[in-house]
C-alpha cells in the first residue's frame, strides 16, 4: 500500500522573540499560518526493517540528517515498528529558506506513518514527537493558523486570515536558523510587533490590519548580515505588494497581495533580479 501525505510551507505572519532560556532556545511570541506551497510524501511499506529516503531534488541529505528519517526513525522506536518504510521526497518548497520544509516534511511523515502502521497515534502525541524533531514541526502537525509560544511548540489554533496571494522571494543565499538566534541581542530590538494586534487583525478578517501589523525581529539580524533580503523587501513594496515580510529566520521574503491583478506585475518585477519566485495562495 502506498500512501501519500502533502507537506505545505509555512511563513509567520508575525514573529517576536521575548528572551533567551536556559536551555539555549528562545521563548517566541508567533502567529503562523500556511499557504499553498508544498512538498509531497509518498510513503510504502517495506518488507525489510529500514528506511530509505530518496528525493528528486539533489540538494538535500537523504540519510539520518534527513527530517522525514528521523520522523520515521522516532516513530519506530517509540512504538515498537519492526517494518520498514520507503519514503520519496517530492519537494517544491526551498531548502533552508525560512519556509519550514524539512519540518513540514517531518510533521508529513509523521502523520502519513501514523495511517500506514495503522498505529492511532492521538494528535496531543504526534505534537510531543514533533517537538522532538524541531521547533517548527508541532505547527506543522497540525496546520491551520496558530499562535505559537514556548519555543514554538505551544500552539493554539486560531482562524485562518482572509484569503489572499502570497508571493515569495528567495535570494540565492543560504541562513542558518542556529546563527540568527545565536546572533539575536533583545535589548537590540527597536520596535516588538503585536501579538494582540495581529491576532486581532485575523478575527477581524481586516487584511489592511494584517499587512499593518506584519512583523518580526529577526529581520534586525538577518537584514544586517544579508542586504540582499532587504532589497528583496524594498523591491516588493515598490512593485504593490500590501504588505511584505521576511520568514522565520529568513532568508525567504514574503509579500500578501489582496487584488488578483497585482500578481503577474509583481511576480515578473521580482523575476528579472530573483530566480525563485511563488505566487501562491494563502492556505485557507
Ligand atoms: C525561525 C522559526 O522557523 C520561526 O518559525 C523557528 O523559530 C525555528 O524553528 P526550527 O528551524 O524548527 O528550529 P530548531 O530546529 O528547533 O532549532 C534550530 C536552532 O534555532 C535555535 N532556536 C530555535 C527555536 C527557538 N525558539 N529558539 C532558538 O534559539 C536553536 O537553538 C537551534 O540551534
Ligand atoms: N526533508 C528535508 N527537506 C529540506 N531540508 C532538509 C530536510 N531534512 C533535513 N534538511 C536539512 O535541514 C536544513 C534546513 O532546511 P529547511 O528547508 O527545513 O529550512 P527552513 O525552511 O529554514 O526551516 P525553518 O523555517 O523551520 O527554520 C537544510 O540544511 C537541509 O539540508
Amino acid at each position: 500500500m502506498k500512501i501519500y501525505e502533502k507537506a505545505p510551507a509555512k511563513i509567520n505572519l508575525m514573529l517576536d522573540v521575548l528572551r533567551k532560556r536556559e536551555d539555549g532556545f528562545h521563548e517566541v511570541e508567533m502567529v503562523m499560518t500556511m499557504v499553498d506551497l508544498a512538498d509531497r510524501l509518498e510513503m510504502e511499506e517495506l518488507p525489510r526493517d529500514t528506511i530509505i529516503i530518496s528525493s528528486q531534488a539533489g540538494y538535500i541529505p537523504l540519510d539520518e540528517k534527513n527530517l522525514a528519517f528521523q520522523a520515521a526513525k522516532l516513530i519506530k522506536e517509540r512504538y515498537d515498528v519492526r517494518k520498514g518504510v520507503y519514503i520519496h521526497l517530492d519537494k517544491h518548497i526551498p531548502v533552508a529558506a525560512g519556509l519550514a520544509g524539512g519540518s513540514s516534511d517531518a510533521a508529513a511523515a509523521l502523520r502519513g506513518l501514523n495511517r500506514l502502521w495503522q498505529l492511532n497515534i492521538p494528535q496531543e502525541e504526534l505534537l510531543k514527537l514533533g517537538a522532538e524533531l524541531g521547533s517548527d514541526v508541532p505547527f506543522c502537525v497540525t496546520g491551520g493558523t496558530a499562535i505559537a509560544r514556548g519555543r514554538g511548540e505551544q500552539l493554539e489554533q486560531i482562524i485562518n486570515p482572509p484569503q489572499c496571494w502570497v508571493i515569495l522571494a528567495k535570494p540565492p543565499i543560504n541562513v542558518s536558523t542556529a546563527d540568527v538566534y545565536g546572533n539575536f541581542k533583545v535589548d537590540r530590538i527597536n520596535k516588538h510587533p503585536s501579538l494582540a494586534n495581529m491576532v486581532q487583525a485575523i478575527e477581524q478578517q481586516s487584511f489592511a490590519d494584517i499587512c499593518t501589523h506584519l512583523g518580526n525581529v529577526l529581520e534586525d539580524v538577518t537584514l544586517p548580515m544579508h542586504p540582499e533580503v532587504l532589497q528583496l523587501k524594498e523591491a516588493m513594496i515598490r512593485l504593490g505588494a500590501d504588505g511584505v515580510l521576511m520568514s522565520g529566520s529568513g532568508p525567504t521574503v514574503f509579500g500578501l497581495v489582496s487584488k488578483e491583478s497585482k500578481v503577474a506585475r509583481i511576480y515578473n518585477g521580482l523575476r528579472g533580479f530573483c530566480k525563485e519566485v511563488y505566487a501562491v495562495r494563502m492556505l485557507t
